[in-house]
């Protein structure tokens, strides 16, 4: 396949934008907006064959889209000063419908008393003069946000454009963190972030490296203010907390990546060690704080550094890691999220018996749990009932033959690696009395296969080799007790 072809399918098979965001079936249209909003005009140009485009280099541009978009599509007054970091609403949109499907999916425990109102409560780390997330969560879900930011701009600006808003402003508290040590970072506009526009059947102008004003601001003496821990009150509770950390570990890295006038001052583009110091803090103040949270999630602007948080996340205890990619034009962001919460056994996905083929996931897996390891517990769960089994470990299944004997013998007993606890529930069409099964014949084969989904997950898949086995119910039975077993090893952690 040339390289050309390999790019394409590449990416085509790139995840989108959210199908929840507003964007998604329809971009933004810059003619159509420029003939509502006069003052959006003047930055519209059309290229030779028609199409409506804007100068992604020039702040005001981009800046006036986005009070555009945020009036029209979301009924948000909005408005930033110059330099300041100015997001680009489907973008941000992407994190908030993934944040949804989060608190939507039931991975973790609900049960824990949490609020009594049911309601949504966000917390974004470094909210910015822009405010967007909460913007947007609260007015796109009705969601209640406190957005923290150290800077006097960022809380000024955050709190006009709360205020500009008397229809969402009741749902966001801006709470300005104090900085312990003097304010040292220096003062940098126009730095910019390696943030690409959007869009759509618009034109997206080409990447340019633009002048860097630096100044004279080298002081690498930042200030290190809190982030979670001492802004967070013991009797506060959230459904999750939210960040867009600043991403560069100096102003110099930071001037490398000039793509877009995005604006975005030092404070809000650089930390000492970068996003990847700014999340592992994140990552220590939740340790001290996993009952006020239900998930921490953070976005990531380089992949490279996925790898060393996930890991990081399961040394300190974690139950679960998701991860999403969020793309949007040619930009690539990443969210984690994780959680302390104990994670919901979740409700098997075995299909009914007579099916013959049937799937679990197993999630919030210790990084030195991979799919091996559970391949040689299958192996282990089958041959210590003497069952004839076979693992192949370049597919990653393990062939098992059993009779009605050896079916009614598992189900019967308890297993070495079985939970004692098991609420295995005889069915009416598969068993006949208590827990032995009725079958006729003799014997069949059951495949396992264990595939590796995302770092930390695991998809079990059992097929019942022959379509036409009577022994299709047990299997299922036996493989819902194969679930209970390796949950019961691998997925079970105190919080
Ligand atoms: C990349 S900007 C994100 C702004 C906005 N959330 C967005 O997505 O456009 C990072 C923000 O974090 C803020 N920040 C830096 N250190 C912080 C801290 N310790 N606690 C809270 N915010 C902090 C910066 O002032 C800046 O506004």
């Amino acid at each position: 396949m040339g390289s050309k072809n390999k790019k394409r399918k590449r990416q085509e098979n790139r995840p989108t934008i959210h199908p929840n965001n507003k964007y998604s079936e329809n971009p933004p249209d810059f003619a159509h907006l420029a003939s509502l909003y006069p003052s959006f005009q003047p930055f519209v140009q059309f290229s030779h064959n028609g199409y409506p485009r804007i100068d992604w280099t020039d702040f005001n541009a981009t800046r006036e889209l986005t009070r555009v978009l945020l009036l029209h599509d979301h009924s948000l007054n909005w408005w930033i000063p110059d330099g300041q970091l100015c997001p680009t609403v489907p973008n941000r949109s992407n994190y908030i419908h993934w944040l949804q499907d989060l608190l939507s999916s039931n991975i973790i425990s609900n049960t824990v008393s949490w609020g009594d109102d049911g309601k949504v409560r966000g917390f974004d780390i470094g909210t910015g003069a822009n405010c967007i997330y909460p913007l947007l969560g609260a007015s796109l879900l009705g969601w209640s946000f406190v957005g923290s930011d150290v800077t006097d701009v960022a809380i000024e600006w955050a709190e006009r454009n709360v205020n500009s808003n008397p229809h969402v402003s009741e749902l966001i508290e801006i709470r300005r963190i104090q900085s312990n040590a003097s304010a040292t970072t220096s003062c940098v506009e126009g730095l910019l972030q390696d943030e690409e526009p959007v869009l759509s059947g618009t034109e997206v102008e080409p990447l340019l490296d633009l002048p860097l004003e630096l100044n004279s601001c080298q002081s690498k003496n930042y200030h290190r203010p809190p982030i979670l821990v001492g802004v967070v009150r013991d009797d506060e509770k959230f459904d999750f907390c939210m960040c867009n950390p600043p991403f560069f570990e100096s102003l110099e890295e930071a001037g490398l990546n000039p793509k877009t006038a995005c604006g975005g001052t030092s404070e809000e583009m650089v930390w000492s060690g970068g996003e990847k110091a700014f999340i592992t803090r994140i990552i220590e103040d939740s340790t001290q704080l996993k009952h006020n949270f239900r998930w921490f999630t953070s976005m990531i602007g380089r992949k490279s550094n996925l790898k060393f948080l996930t890991s990081k996340l399961w040394e300190v205890g974690v139950t679960v890691v998701k991860t999403t990619e969020f793309v949007q034009g040619r930009t690539s962001r990443w969210g984690l999220a994780w959680s302390f919460l104990p994670i919901v056994q979740q409700k098997s996905s075995i299909s009914l018996p007579n099916k013959n083929t049937m799937s679990f996931m197993l999630e919030g897996l210790q990084r030195k749990d991979g799919a091996i390891n559970v391949l040689e517990d299958v192996k282990s769960y089958f041959s210590l009932h003497g069952l004839s089994c076979t693992m192949n470990t370049s597919s990653f299944t393990v062939d098992v033959v059993a009779t009605k004997d050896d079916c009614n013998s598992i189900l019967k007993n308890e297993m070495p690696i079985i939970d004692q606890s098991t609420d295995y529930q005889p069915t009416e069409t598969n068993i006949s009395n208590g827990s032995s099964v009725n079958i006729s014949c003799d014997r069949s084969g059951l495949r396992i296969s264990v595939f590796q989904q995302i770092p930390g997950t695991l998809l079990v898949k059992g097929s019942v080799q022959d379509k036409n086995s009577p022994l299709s119910g047990a299997f299922s039975a036996i493989f819902r007790k194969l679930e209970e077993a390796l949950r019961n090893k691998f997925c079970t952690r105190s919080v």
